[in-house]
């Protein structure tokens, strides 16, 4: 997908780590004694829910799935070798085409897959979430933006 003719969600450090913790509250109850944190996005909530739900296990896996802004080949640069996945949760910041989400839940059918965000395609893939977004939107996330100035609505109008 290409960023440009796209609606953009703008998300702060704060709105993250925010929507991190109702994810945890979410899973609260879910016994899970360790995490796999897809990398690079998962890594972020991956922390905010280790600390949370008191889990000190945690593993990575490393799959690239985008060049900058177009999708491409998804490609796994790291496994995880955990046998038992009957207590694990799956952790990422969102689901977009699920084609992420297969890969996972491929190799841990019995594992609990956690996103923060979820866009309809991959939806049906995720068993807890926290927020719905439109497909056609970008998610802009904290670690990938910083604040910068923008002109009054005023000036920003075409004038006759
Ligand atoms: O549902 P999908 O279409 O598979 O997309 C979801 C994946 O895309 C993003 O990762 P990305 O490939 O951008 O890598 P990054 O987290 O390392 O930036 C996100 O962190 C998910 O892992």
């Amino acid at each position: 997908m290409s960023m440009t003719n796209h609606k953009m969600f703008y998300v702060s450090w704060e709105a993250f780590h925010r929507a991190s913790r109702e994810l945890a509250a979410r899973l609260l109850t879910g016994g899970y004694d360790r995490i796999l944190a897809v990398s690079r996005g998962g890594l972020v909530p991956a922390t905010i829910l280790a600390r949370e739900l008191n889990i000190r296990l945690l593993d990575t896996i490393c799959i690239a799935s985008y060049q900058h802004d177009q999708q491409g080949a998804l490609s796994v640069l790291k496994g995880c070798d955990w046998v038992d996945d009957s207590k694990l949760l799956i952790v990422d910041d969102l689901v977009d085409t699920g084609e992420t989400a297969k890969v996972l839940k491929q190799q841990f059918p019995k594992a609990t897959l956690a996103t923060v965000y979820a866009k309809p395609l991959g939806k049906p893939l995720v068993d807890v979430y926290v927020t719905d977004i439109e497909q056609a939107t970008w998610i802009q996330l904290p670690w990938d933006t910083e604040l910068s100035y923008t002109a009054p609505l005023a000036e920003q109008q075409q004038l006759p």
